[in-house]
């Protein structure tokens, strides 16, 4: 992707208070047109208070945030009139059909009849929601209810979408399902940033930022994060090991003065291991072992656990 010179989003040194706790430090992002922008990070890590705050919905303490040229303190009407944004808690009226639920968002973004109805039917064609027009919002199963938030949420055809969480509780295929629907919006030129707590979706991210303790730890494709020196140290290599008791590989590897760290994956260890150590005294008929990359759940653990190791040495 060749990336224009003007962001969509342009964070700088964004910091965001709530009484004497700072939720967000110091955050420096930018995100172009057409970028499908995964947030990564644990629960409490500043994730949603981010999005808000580009959504117009926050006082800054410090810092400038703009969204699609627009300053997000002094222009936050038009941010929000502008901007779409998927909650991470549900935003439909349960007790409002499909329709009246899109019917109730056209209004609010101050559509006309004829232009709304067009785009209702663009976005039920897109969706697949033709067949649950009349049914309750509260209703839906989980998917589809998220696929009814998301059609609200580009009624107004917005060129950036705030998704927070969008698949919380979501049964696979429908994860799957939502998003196709997302790749076939960015394919339109529109800009996603979205928060998730699942690699497997970090993955199809072009970039993704992973927000620890309210800074922004590290931020770049999933392939340049995983290449990251700091990732896998020099003298030492990743390994994933499949063996039949994979709990007691486990323990074995834990206590092994050569392995850095060890963790269970489906059924196999993942280990960084020192590269003097063949491990040959735990190949066995019944255990396979080979080298495997660093994955993106192996970046974040490694990098917040470097920061806050660097941040008790500085304190
Ligand atoms: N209105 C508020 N008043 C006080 N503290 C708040 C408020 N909103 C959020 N916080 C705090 O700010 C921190 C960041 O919360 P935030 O919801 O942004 O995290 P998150 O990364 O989105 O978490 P999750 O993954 O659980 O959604 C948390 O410690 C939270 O308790």
């Amino acid at each position: 992707m060749s990336i224009p010179s003007t962001p969509v989003i342009d964070v700088r040194g964004l910091t965001l208070r709530f009484g004497s706790f700072t939720a967000v430090d110091q955050v420096d992002l930018q995100v172009y047109g057409g970028e499908v922008f995964g947030l990564l990070g644990p629960n409490g890590s500043g994730k949603t208070t981010l999005i808000r705050a580009l959504c117009g919905l926050l006082p800054l303490a410090e810092g400038t945030a703009t969204v699609l040229g627009r300053d997000v303190v002094k222009e936050a009407d038009e941010v929000r009139q502008s901007i779409g944004y998927m909650s991470q808690k549900f935003s439909l009226y349960s007790d409002l059909t499909t329709q009246e639920n899109m019917d109730f968002y056209s209004g609010i973004y101050g559509l006309r009849k004829t232009e709304a109805k067009l785009r209702q039917k663009e976005l039920i064609e897109l969706t697949g929601l033709g067949p649950y027009l009349d049914r309750w919002a509260g209703r839906l199963s989980g998917g589809w209810k998220q696929r009814l938030a998301l059609v609200c949420a580009l009624l107004h055809r917005p060129q950036l979408v705030f998704l927070d969480e969008p698949t919380a509780g979501v049964d696979p295929v429908a994860r799957r399902e939502l998003w196709d629907l997302l790749f076939q919006l960015a394919a339109q030129g529109i800009t996603l940033l979205i928060t998730t707590h699942y690699m497997d979706e970090a993955e199809r991210c072009g970039r993704v930022g992973y927000l620890h303790l309210s800074k922004l730890l590290v931020i770049g494709s999933p392939t340049e994060l995983k290449q990251l020196p700091e990732v896998t140290p020099a003298g030492f290599r990743r390994v994933e090991i499949v063996a039949p008791d994979i709990a007691a590989l486990l323990h074995v590897l834990k206590t092994r003065p050569t392995v850095k760290e060890a963790t269970i994956f489906g059924q196999s260890v993942h280990a960084l291991v020192d590269v003097r150590d063949d491990l040959r005294d735990l190949v066995a008929p019944d255990v396979s072992i080979r080298d495997a990359g660093a994955n993106l759940e192996d970046v974040f653990v490694t990098i917040a656990r470097n920061r806050t190791r660097e941040l008790a040495q500085a304190g």
